[in-house]
């Protein structure tokens, strides 16, 4: 979904929802209904391991907890498969059938991370936002207490917001500067290997072609493959075998100065820089949801809403097989690279969330369920791409080539208003794409891109008349 853009703009609250489910006592062991079993867990939800090996956890409480989602509707299956949102009575155009306050994650691309605000998203057509929060570290990139050469110092290394409400909201939302530090800490490294690329141009080559030799390796073996969902999960837990094989060659006292780990670590292009940003910010509320709310160190209210988004980001359709078949060279960024990457260089605190699992579950579900942050109202016309967002309990909005739902934007908020009044039981659908005005064919081919064949009630009208012209 990352390509819709936002439909224009106004303002209602999930947190409702949190204290209705607080006030209503729903835990997760009360929300009991059918069992779905996703491939999401954190070191503290109760595992089963499946015959493959991979960490899986029974979710009974999907049914309770979707339908908790808005007083508006309910997430039901679809008739042409997976869930949707149903109204559950009869809705005025303009009611306001949900809204979210803040993405559980958000990534900004690399060559905006000085223009677009971290908080609110907003951008000053590209002039450089003033407000900026450097590391507290003073040098030190990892749980470690060992100077790396990108220094603190440097002024180019940090988080940049348009005000100083927007970097107090971060601040307020980040526990003992772990989420700052994180995403400082894959920019130094970042910064750190393009360093090293300008002044070792010999080394930096025969690295790409190492790269490119075992990207092509693994995707011949992945066009060879039988079962390719085994062969997927088998390369996530290579990945993981060779991390901690690599790690176990240093001594302990080794492993805890950076510099002995620096050059383990694999070089990201700036798509990967991009989602290794995404999925910390998801690890970081992971920890949060595990340790603030136990340990009471939050406020209550923003971990019970991140809490409860987690939840239901563990019930989100996964699509990282079709991805990985429609582009193999993933299976090698995914593994070799976001992975070992995130293994080797992510903060202690976070490290426990480092698993094959987790980290394929939060990318899976990233493509098809996460929001593009586009720029507005750009003068010729254009819009410009400048990161994602996920709201997992927005993400059962299915797509229809005649929506009845706007999309709309306000900071990084995002509210879905009814465009029409509709009739209990409808399917409430928001618009993913930039061809609803096109013919069938050019509607069908620009959402095979998002890796399904639309089945909206007018592309089916519109197949069914062409069959029988036919
Ligand atoms: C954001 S999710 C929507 C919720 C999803 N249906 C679920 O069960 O989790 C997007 C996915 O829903 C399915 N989908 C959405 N709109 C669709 C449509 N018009 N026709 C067929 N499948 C659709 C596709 O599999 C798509 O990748």
């Amino acid at each position: 979904m990352w390509n819709q853009f936002p439909d224009n703009d106004i303002s209602s609250d999930l947190s409702t929802l949190v204290d209705d489910l607080i006030h209503l006592g729903l835990q997760k062991s009360s929300l009991c209904s059918t069992t779905i079993t996703t491939t999401i867990t954190s070191p503290t939800t109760s595992v089963v391991p499946s015959a493959e090996g991979e960490i899986q956890v029974e979710v009974d409480e999907a049914i309770p907890l979707l339908s908790f989602i808005s007083s508006h509707f309910s997430v039901k299956p679809t008739k042409y498969g997976g869930r949707g949102c149903f109204a559950d009575t009869d809705l005025a155009q303009g009611t306001i059938v949900h809204e979210c306050s803040m993405p559980l994650s958000s990534t900004i691309a690399r060559p905006f991370r000085k223009e677009v605000c971290e908080s609110c998203f907003k951008f000053l057509y590209g002039k450089t936002l003033k407000f900026k929060l450097m590391s507290r570290m003073n040098n030190q990139y990892n749980s470690t207490s060992v100077s790396t050469s990108a220094s603190a110092s440097d002024s180019s290394l940090a988080l940049y917001f348009c005000s100083q409400p927007c970097m107090d909201k971060f601040i307020a939302l980040d526990i003992d500067d772990l989420y700052r530090e994180s995403l400082l800490n894959v920019e130094s490294l970042f910064i750190k290997s393009l360093n090293q690329c300008q002044y070792d141009l010999k080394r930096e080559k025969q690295q790409e072609e190492a790269e490119i030799e075992a990207e092509l390796k693994l995707e011949n073996e992945l066009k060879q493959a039988k079962d390719i969902e085994l062969f997927i999960s088998q390369k996530w837990k290579e990945a993981e075998i060779n991390c901690q094989l690599q790690l176990s060659k240093l001594k302990s006292k080794q492993r805890k100065n950076f510099n002995n780990l620096i050059h383990l670590i694999p070089k990201i292009n700036e798509n990967e820089y991009m989602e290794i940003k995404y999925i910390i910010g998801i690890l970081f509320q992971m920890y949060k949801r595990d340790n603030c709310e136990n340990n009471k160190l939050s406020s209550s209210s923003s971990v019970s809403l991140f809490s409860l988004e987690l939840q239901i980001f563990q019930l989100l359709q996964l699509n990282d097989i079709e991805k990985i078949c429609k582009y193999p060279y993933l299976i090698h960024s995914y593994t070799n690279k976001i992975y070992k990457f995130l293994k080797i260089s992510t903060l202690e605190k976070l490290q426990p969330y480092i698993i094959p699992s987790i980290i394929r579950s939060i990318i899976g579900k990233s493509l098809t369920n996460a929001f593009g942050i586009w720029s507005i109202d750009e003068p010729d016309g254009n819009k410009e791409f400048f990161g994602y967002s996920l709201y997992p309990s927005a993400s059962f909005f299915n797509h229809s080539c005649n929506p009845n739902l706007i999309k709309i934007k306000k900071g990084a908020k995002i509210i879905f208003k009814l465009s029409k009044n509709i009739k209990k039981n409808e399917e409430l659908c928001i618009n993913y794409g930039n061809s609803i005005n096109d013919d069938l064919e050019i509607r069908q081919k620009d959402l095979k891109e998002w890796f399904f064949d639309c089945l909206c009630e007018r592309c089916v009208e519109e197949m069914n008349l062409k069959n029988a012209q036919k």
